[in-house]
């Protein structure tokens, strides 16, 4: 650790300082509290295991520790099943958190519980756990041998890391979303470009908390241990969150790159196969032919992001031949779409609503595909095989292209749609 010094620190520093009571900077070793410890069902009968077998322990502070049963949810096979009884039956042992089959994708829960705040240390069984950065927080994913250290301690060690300051400038054009700028973000760094760096977002006062999920989440694919989008004006506090000022990068901190995003030149974008960072315009791949459409995950399977699927779905019915799955990332998310109507504009329309979680994203249940076959998907991994078969195809876009593409049964943009009419 380095002595106290009026060194400028970037928000990944600031954070991992813990409010000031000591001083780290990138490549320093810091032993920090963690406030959050996520596991997930998958990885939870390992997590287990090396709590009871191989630390002999309990976790310290249980009311710190949450088990979210989402990735396969409801079980699909009985030995899922039985991990899952083992979950429950851990979490009844020890007073951890259990949200169980239906509560959503654990990131989505974290984050609607408000088990994710700003300046927090959340760590996660799930590479996705860079989500929390949406809030301030600094999330991260780590190996359950990790996650059991964290737990059974209350703390965790890590070398500090070394920040990519991305800036957002302009104004979106209509049609654009949170996704496209996501995406455009991991194309610009590259699928490996901040590995180990922390990617700190300079959004300003854009963006709501949903899509600053949607940054922080696509962080991990340019390999990144965090992804901070920094608050800006009242846009936190607005959602009842208390924003620390020591959570805030100091003016000249040290980035080792720096990358601007004009956000007005930035047209819907589309991830190919089978690199996230293989983006390009969906105009360029409009018309390619697509069996299934899949909306939800933790990248884009929110209230909004549904609302985006409905309004270009309204009136409208999924071209035969052609699936749509919608999935809500959460059971709140779920709630609020059938109360407001969404959930029956897009039943109406022919989409196949599943259970909160995580759904096909992982190619474990609810619609993996078969060889040969195309998907659209609103997640954010497109690599060979994550979906089912590794001669399946799988594209990444935001919910509007996704639903204007289940309506053509082809690629295609929400504009492409009122041409047609
Ligand atoms: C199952 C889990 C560990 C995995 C992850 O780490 O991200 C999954 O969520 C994914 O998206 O590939
Ligand atoms: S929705 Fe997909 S990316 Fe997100 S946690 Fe689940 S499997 Fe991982």
């Amino acid at each position: 650790m380095t002595l106290a010094s009026p060194r400028p620190q970037t928000m990944a520093e600031k954070i991992l300082s813990r409010r000031g009571t000591m001083t780290v900077y990138a490549g320093d070793l810091a032993v920090v509290d963690v406030d959050q410890v996520m596991v997930v069902d998958s990885i939870a009968q390992s997590f287990i295991e090396r709590m009871q077998r191989d630390l002999e322990a309990v976790p310290k502070y249980p009311e710190r520790v949450s088990i979210v049963i989402d990735h396969v949810a409801p079980a699909s096979t009985v030995s899922v099943a039985q991990a899952q009884k083992e979950a429950r039956e851990y979490a009844a042992q020890t007073g951890v958190r259990l949200f169980d089959v239906g509560r959503g994708i654990c990131h989505q829960v974290l984050m609607e519980e408000g088990l994710a705040r700003p300046g927090w240390i959340v760590l996660g069984s799930d590479s996705h756990s860079t989500t929390y950065g949406a809030v301030a927080a600094f999330g991260s994913g780590m190996g359950a041998t990790d996650i059991a250290l964290a737990a059974a301690s209350g703390k965790t060690w890590l070398k500090v890391p070394e920040s990519v300051k991305v800036t957002l400038q302009g104004d979106l054009r209509p049609g654009v979303s949170a996704k496209d700028v996501a995406l455009e973000m991991i194309r610009l760094l590259g699928a490996d470009g901040a590995t180990y760096q922390s990617i700190e977002i300079h959004a300003g006062d854009r963006f709501t908390r949903g899509e600053r999920m949607t940054l922080a989440n696509l962080c991990v694919e340019a390999g990144a241990k965090a992804g901070l989008v920094v608050p800006g004006g009242e846009i936190l506090t607005a959602y009842g969150y208390d924003v620390p000022e020591w959570v805030y990068p100091d003016a000249g901190a040290r980035y080792v790159r720096e990358v601007q995003i004009d956000l007005g030149a930035l047209a819907p974008r589309m991830s190919a196969p089978s690199e996230v960072d293989n983006v390009h315009d969906v105009a360029e791949l409009r018309g390619l032919k697509v069996d299934q459409v899949f909306i939800g995950t933790c990248t884009n399977g929110r209230l909004e992001d549904l609302h985006a699927a409905a309004d270009v779905l309204r009136g409208r019915r999924v071209s035969p031949g052609t699936r749509l799955l919608v999935i809500p990332a959460s059971s709140e998310v779920m709630e609020q779409a059938m109360e407001d109507g969404t959930l029956l504009t897009l039943q109406r329309a022919g989409a196949v609503l599943g259970t909160p979680g995580c759904g096909p994203c992982m190619g474990r249940h609810q619609g993996v595909l078969a060889p040969g076959e195309v998907c659209v998907s609103t997640s954010n991994r497109n690599f060979i095989g994550r979906m089912g078969d590794k001669d399946a195809q799988i594209y990444l876009a935001s919910p509007a292209v996704a639903a204007a593409t289940a309506v053509m049964g082809r690629v295609a943009l929400p504009a492409d749609l009122r041409e047609a009419v």
